[in-house]
């Protein structure tokens, strides 16, 4: 669930030792709000007004290049992922130019120790994938990830918390994390529900429709008490895990876009600009759909939107400097990468990589008039290819 105790703890993670190089997360205060959960709604509710989503098509690295190939997380993730297959995961990054291998915490060191010497970090998944653990287990793994050498980290949002609402009135400033005014009684029930609503292969947004500005749909969904989520509760675990894993670390917020309506995506980026994330990103690949163009345009828009001055914000941006996107979740062929790339996302998480760059090449070669054929390729999640 999603509440953290507020007592600071020292106390390593279960079967770590004092010794640093496996440390725990050590004397460590969940960060105070800096709104109540009154304010937070009315600066979401806002947000929510305000952003115009823009379908532009963005400038996107030519296919093939380096740069193209920087754009990719080349990703498994799979529980069963054996270490050979890391191993050839970091092999085919480090020949390709992937920006990062993608994997879980128990392979960080191993991929470390084979990147060394090349230009491809290391990202970690934090709170895979349901992202409902506390926030004081989601700190522990992000700092074990950062202490086995990752450098970025691929965070769960705890997406059930933006669905969740509460008939109490929320708590005012000040308070330390504790998050839920619900029991936990109700937020298991409600986990539980959107996991077997997402494994029926649902994938329209829980609640709510999105239209824009000067429409009277529901788009302002927190114009009403009772109807707000507990967002000083995700607030303070992203601004606590933010102040644990400081710059240079990336930081990457996963919405799970397939369990949210458009104006929870908006919330969500809002409290991610707002924490200082790096980026946000759709999708874990484990949970309903992946990702999608119209998820794309939407964080693209609310991610230009928090890092511009502008006269209703006094001036003084959400986050001054630009939060970027990253797609992923079912992004298999060539095709799928550049629509999201000319859609704004700056990064792909995909499984596919090695198979997109082979298509690059072919397609490369049909266009400079030769017939060259890469090897077959071989998908981690998916054995469905799809074809360009
Ligand atoms: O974060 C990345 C996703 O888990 C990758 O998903 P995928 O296997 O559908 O490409």
């Amino acid at each position: 669930m999603a509440s953290a105790d507020p007592t600071p703890r020292s106390d390593p993670v279960p079967g770590e030792t004092n010794d640093t190089s496996n440390p725990g997360i050590g004397d460590i205060e969940i960060m105070t709000d800096r709104y109540t959960n009154s304010e937070w709604a009315a600066h979401i509710a806002e947000t929510q007004q305000k952003i115009v989503v823009k379908k532009e098509k963005y400038w996107a690295p030519g296919i093939g290049s380096k740069e193209f190939a920087e754009t990719i997380d080349h990703t498994l993730l799979k529980l069963d992922a054996t270490p050979s297959q890391i191993d050839t995961l970091c092999s085919e990054a480090r020949t390709e130019g992937f920006k990062s291998v993608c994997v879980r915490l128990n392979y960080i060191s191993r991929c470390v120790s084979n990147l060394k010497g090349s230009s491809v970090v290391v990202a970690c998944v934090v709170g895979f994938h349901e992202g409902t653990q506390d926030t004081y287990s989601k700190l522990r793994e992000a700092r074990a990830a950062v202490a086995a050498g990752a450098s970025e980290l691929d965070i769960v949002l705890n997406h059930t918390i933006l669905t969740q609402t509460s008939t109490s009135t929320p708590k005012t400033s000040n308070h330390k994390a504790n998050p839920s005014n619900t029991t936990t009684e109700s937020m298991t029930a409600s986990n539980a529900a959107a996991n077997s609503k997402s494994r029926n292969g649902a994938s329209t947004p829980a609640e709510g429709t999105y239209s824009l500005p000067g429409s009277s749909s529901r788009l302002n969904e927190s114009n009403h008490k009772e109807d707000i989520p507990n967002y000083s509760a995700i607030y303070t675990e992203l601004a606590t895990l933010r102040s644990l894993c400081p710059s240079p670390t990336t930081l990457k917020l996963i919405l799970e876009t397939s369990q949210l309506s458009p104006p929870k995506i908006l919330a969500a980026a809002h409290l991610a600009a707002a924490a200082n994330f790096d980026f946000i990103k759709t999708s874990t690949g484990f949970n309903g759909r992946g990702a999608t163009l119209e998820d794309i345009q939407l964080m693209v828009s609310a991610a230009e939107f928090f890092s511009t001055k502008t006269k209703n914000n006094d001036g003084s941006p959400v986050r001054p400097r630009k939060m970027q996107v990253k797609a992923s979740g079912g992004i298999r062929s060539l095709p799928d990468a550049v629509k999201m790339l000319e859609a704004g996302a700056t990064r792909l998480g995909t499984s596919s990589g090695l198979w997109i760059m082979q298509e690059s090449r072919r397609v490369l070669g049909e266009k400079e008039g030769g017939n060259r054929r890469d090897g077959p390729t071989r998908l981690y999640t998916d054995d469905s290819v799809g074809g360009y």
